[in-house]
């Protein structure tokens, strides 16, 4: 992927220093406001990286949860939904998902059906959850209630890319339960991964013991 890790040498640097790292996926039909909400959460530190060969966006961020920094990547796709189904990569290993309806299109609420079903056949257990936005364009919606995703226990946040309404809220939340989910996840696989990771992350702190003991004990190496 085509990457210039060159041009964002700070948020590199805390990525680098980050005690956990979480990949959060936005999902919903086109122009519902994925972009716009990511950008106002994001809206004085992020710089977006442009990866052409799948038309993806991805926002890098450093949180911090408890006493822990947490590097997020945030996945924003252009274009692919338009088609109604993403590429498997898009799922792949994401920690959490914000799924997106426009409330003054209904339509975009009738077919967050389909973006469940098929968020749920890639990663089944990750934590989501149901972003009504645009609220700015009629605050009245906001006493109405939208039931999908109350059967599945999804949390529901009314929110506004325009005027920030919700937005550091819901996004918080959600970096919070990612990085619950993947120090304790509920999948198998998933489970398989976050062993090897410890498991690359023992040997790694291993290794830097013994390259350290060989320095003290040999200084003539130094
Ligand atoms: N009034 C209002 N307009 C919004 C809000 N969020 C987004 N928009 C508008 O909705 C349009 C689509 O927003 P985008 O963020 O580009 O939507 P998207 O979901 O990323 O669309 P695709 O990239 O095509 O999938 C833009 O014209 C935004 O200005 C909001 O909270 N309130
Ligand atoms: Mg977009």
């Amino acid at each position: 992927m085509a990457v210039d890790a060159g041009s964002i040498p700070e948020l590199d640097q805390k990525k680098y220093d980050a005690d956990e790292q979480v990949k959060i996926i936005c999902l919903g039909d086109s122009a519902v406001g994925k972009s716009k909400l990511m950008e106002r959460f994001l809206m004085d530190e992020y710089r977006p990286q442009q990866l052409s060969t799948y038309a993806l966006t991805l926002y890098k961020h450093a949180a911090t949860v408890g006493n822990k920094t947490i590097a997020v990547d945030f996945w924003d796709t252009a274009g692919q939904e338009r088609f109604q189904n993403m590429h498997p990569s898009y799922y792949h290993k994401a920690h959490a998902c914000i799924m997106v309806f426009d409330v003054q299109r209904k339509l975009t609420y009738k077919n967050l059906v389909n973006w469940y079903k098929e968020l749920r056949e890639y990663r089944p257990e990750i934590p989501c959850c149901v972003v009504a936005n645009k609220i700015d364009a009629d605050m009245k919606v906001t006493q109405r209630s939208f039931n999908f995703g109350k059967k599945q226990g999804l949390p529901f946040y009314f929110v506004s890319a325009a005027d920030g309404t919700n937005v550091v809220k819901m996004f918080r939340d959600m970096i919070k339960r990612a990085v619950e989910y993947k120090q304790n996840p509920s999948d198998f696989m998933d489970e398989v991964m976050q062993e090897l990771e410890n498991f690359d992350l023992e040997k790694k702190d291993n290794s830097e013991a013994e390259e350290d003991g060989l320095k003290a004990e040999s200084p003539e190496l130094v």
